[in-house]
């Protein structure tokens, strides 16, 4: 470990975070009944720009209004390459109740666009007397984001949660595709006569988990497009939560349930961390650094990663 000891990230958990456009309030209910453990009420692009206005007023009055729970609550603006995204944060935090937790920055490509955000927060902040600071995630959806995605995520003491958003990732990047996420036909390698898929989403993944663990961020997936794929949002899951990630968005409700089995660490796997960790607990009685566990080796390396499951499912039963 360096010097530097890694940073926890927030403690709350972020399995699924289900959006919905700010210009449809009719189904706000139904996504403050949901089992996602964050709501993302939309200003961006499932707005269209007529729409923003009114699309701010029913946000507003959303988040005062309806019983959110104990879920987080967060808040999409425009990116700041458009007119719109000052008059979201000025009307939403003029006006909005503290129950808002977040601001979601889209196609955040730098540091300094998280720093034009936290000076406009932290001046309305303090104009009006908000108590509640409030927090910010990103979203990681350009070239330039993805090129500067270490300082990003250091980019403030606001920032809480980084998403992948792999259709303008895709767009941005110039890739040959309008799926949003998953399985892409064509990025495959060729063996012995068979095709075998690669994941092309996997190294920018990889990228966004690293910048976060290194500054106390949480890792997250983003969309994918096909809601009526539910064994390509399962494989797709996966990967992500193989590589560190923590959670990944809905776009329809019945992809919540979806993400929430997958991040939620199963029973085995909770029972074999927990058995991994009295394993080494006996095996330090001994004086021993390493023990064998069902025929493999474990040390504290394992004890590092048997307590990231638990502490996991610790976090979910609250
Ligand atoms: C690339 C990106 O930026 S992704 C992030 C931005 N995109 C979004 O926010 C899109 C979010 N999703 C949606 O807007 C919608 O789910 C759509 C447009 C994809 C599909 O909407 P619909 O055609 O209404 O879906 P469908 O008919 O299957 O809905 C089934 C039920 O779920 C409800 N529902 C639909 N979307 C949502 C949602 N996001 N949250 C909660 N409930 C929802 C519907 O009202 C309907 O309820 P009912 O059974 O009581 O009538
Ligand atoms: O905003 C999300 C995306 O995939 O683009
Ligand atoms: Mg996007």
């Amino acid at each position: 470990m360096s010097f530097r000891l890694q940073p926890a990230p927030p403690a709350r958990p972020n399995r699924c975070q289900l959006f919905g456009p700010g210009s449809r309030p009719a189904i706000f209910e139904k996504m403050a009944a949901s089992a996602a453990d964050v709501i993302n009420l939309d200003l961006e692009d499932a707005v269209a720009p007529d729409d923003k206005p009114q699309a701010r007023k029913n946000i507003i009055e959303a988040i005062g209004d309806v019983d959110w729970g104990r879920k987080t609550l967060s808040v999409r603006i425009n990116g700041l390459d458009t007119p719109y995204w000052y008059r979201d944060v000025v009307d939403l935090l003029e006006n909005c109740s503290e129950r808002l937790d977040i601001i979601m920055i889209p196609k955040v490509g730098c540091a300094a666009d998280i720093y034009a955000v936290d000076a406009l927060v932290t001046a309305i902040e303090r104009a009006t007397g908000r108590s509640k600071p409030i927090g910010f995630e990103v979203i990681i959806e350009t070239a330039a984001g993805i090129a500067h995605v270490e300082e990003i995520a250091a980019g403030s003491p606001r920032l809480q949660a980084m998403s992948l958003g792999a259709a303008d990732f895709a767009a941005s990047m110039g890739m040959a595709t309008t799926g949003i996420g998953g399985t892409q036909e064509n990025y495959y390698m060729w063996h012995e006569g068979a095709k075998h898929w690669s994941d092309p989403w996997h190294w920018a993944q990889a990228a966004i988990v690293a910048a976060c663990r290194t500054h106390g961020v949480l890792p997250v997936d983003g969309p994918f497009g096909d809601f009526s794929d539910d064994e390509g949002f399962r494989a797709q899951a996966l990967r992500s939560a193989t590589l560190g990630m923590v959670g990944k968005w809905a776009i329809h409700p019945k992809q919540v349930a979806l993400a929430n089995e997958v991040f939620t660490p199963s029973e085995a796997a909770v029972t074999e961390a927990r058995e991994i960790l009295a394993a080494m607990k006996d095996a330090q009685a001994r004086g021993e650094g390493a023990a064998v566990y069902k025929g493999r080796l474990v040390d504290i390396a394992s004890v590092r990663q048997a307590e990231v499951i638990v502490k996991q499912a610790e976090l979910i039963e609250g």
